[in-house]
């Protein structure tokens, strides 16, 4: 998969509020009730990267989730990390 470069990455992330490019990563942070909530939530995304071969980096702290996408393989963000991303805000909305 092709590294995007960073046009294409902006204008992806205009359809995806909070997400922003740092250090070749989207990335953005979730505050839940408390870790109840955020671990099932990462429960439900985890299923979704199994299903879509893709995972994040991510650091959750109690009620704080802080998810960082890139490719690995790609060494950058790919159109993989969006979709991921899309999927992620998905999950959110129905929480
Ligand atoms: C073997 C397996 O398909 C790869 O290691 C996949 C798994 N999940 C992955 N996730 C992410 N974020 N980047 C990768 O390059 C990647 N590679």
């Amino acid at each position: 998969m092709e590294k995007l470069n960073t046009n294409e990455i902006e204008e992806a992330l205009k359809n995806l509020s909070g997400w922003a490019l740092k250090d070749e990563m989207i990335e953005k942070s979730f505050t839940f009730k408390d870790f109840k909530e955020a671990f099932s939530v990462m429960t439900h995304i985890a299923f979704e990267c199994e299903k879509q071969n893709h995972h994040p980096n991510w650091e959750n702290v109690y009620n704080s989730l802080t998810i960082k996408l890139s490719t690995h393989d790609a060494g950058g963000v790919t159109q993989k990390d969006i979709d991921l991303a899309k999927t992620i805000e998905d999950i959110m909305a129905q929480a």
